[in-house]
């Protein structure tokens, strides 16, 4: 993603939801030093997952697990957003990628990641506690931000882990992108979440 498209998308985030920019990235300045050496792997990694390939990424709305029974898991490489990685390793499926802030159920994440899945770590105002105390509990790590990208921080577009998971498949040229477990009109939900999942289908409105 050019951040000079998507820094005006950004800034009405910003503005919306009235976050600090200078703790975005202050949080992917943290991020970026939290990983060095062994814990990283180089975006080749995703390329070679995603590129040309169909891609499934999962949300984690109550549909989630109505939506799999209606896909052949085996034909896909799977994305999954935060949350949805607990419903798919309960299910026995290992993901090949999960994006997450963190803020879902982090131990079955690191489980996940023991069996191969590869994380793709956002950094944002609200979670460096989380970074300090999870990061280094992975292995195979790439650090996102959705302030300016540098150094080892990336920056592939998106907002919240659902819609970061598209944005993900379309920077690494998957052949497909298909969606389960999304309802932006889950009723069952915080006033906040359902914000984000205002912005998440405004943005991926774009695809
Ligand atoms: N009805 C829904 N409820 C929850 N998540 C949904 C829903 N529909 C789509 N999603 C997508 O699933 C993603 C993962 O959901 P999860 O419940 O883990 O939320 P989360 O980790 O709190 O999300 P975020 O950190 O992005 O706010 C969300 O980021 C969102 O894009
Ligand atoms: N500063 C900040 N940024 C975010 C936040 C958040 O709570 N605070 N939540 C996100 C996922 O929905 C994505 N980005
Ligand atoms: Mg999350």
């Amino acid at each position: 993603m050019d951040f000079k498209k998507w820094e005006p998308v950004y800034e009405k985030i910003l503005e919306d939801f009235e976050f600090s920019r200078e703790d975005d990235e202050n949080s992917a300045t943290l991020l970026s030093h939290l990983l060095v050496g062994p814990t990283t792997v180089d975006t080749s990694t995703l390329e070679e997952l995603i590129s040309g390939k169909d891609a499934l990424v999962c949300g984690n709305a109550p549909k989630l697990e109505i939506d799999l029974k209606e896909v052949n898991i085996e034909d896909y490489v799977i994305i999954a957003a935060d949350g949805a990685t607990a419903h798919l390793m309960d299910n026995g499926i290992v993901p090949h990628i999960i994006v997450t802030d963190l803020d879902g159920d982090v131990e079955k994440e690191i489980e996940a990641n023991q069996q191969g899945s590869i994380m793709v770590v956002h950094a944002h105002g609200d979670n460096t506690e989380k970074l300090l105390r999870y990061v280094p509990q992975f292995k195979n790590v790439i650090g996102t931000t959705q302030a300016e990208p540098f150094a080892n921080i990336h920056n592939f577009g998106g907002f919240t882990d659902g819609d970061r998971c598209v944005f993900l498949a379309h920077e690494f040229n998957a052949k497909s992108i298909t969606l389960v477990g999304f309802d932006f009109y889950d009723k069952n939900v915080t006033e906040m979440k359902e914000k984000k999942l205002k912005w998440a289908q405004r943005l991926l409105g774009a695809f």
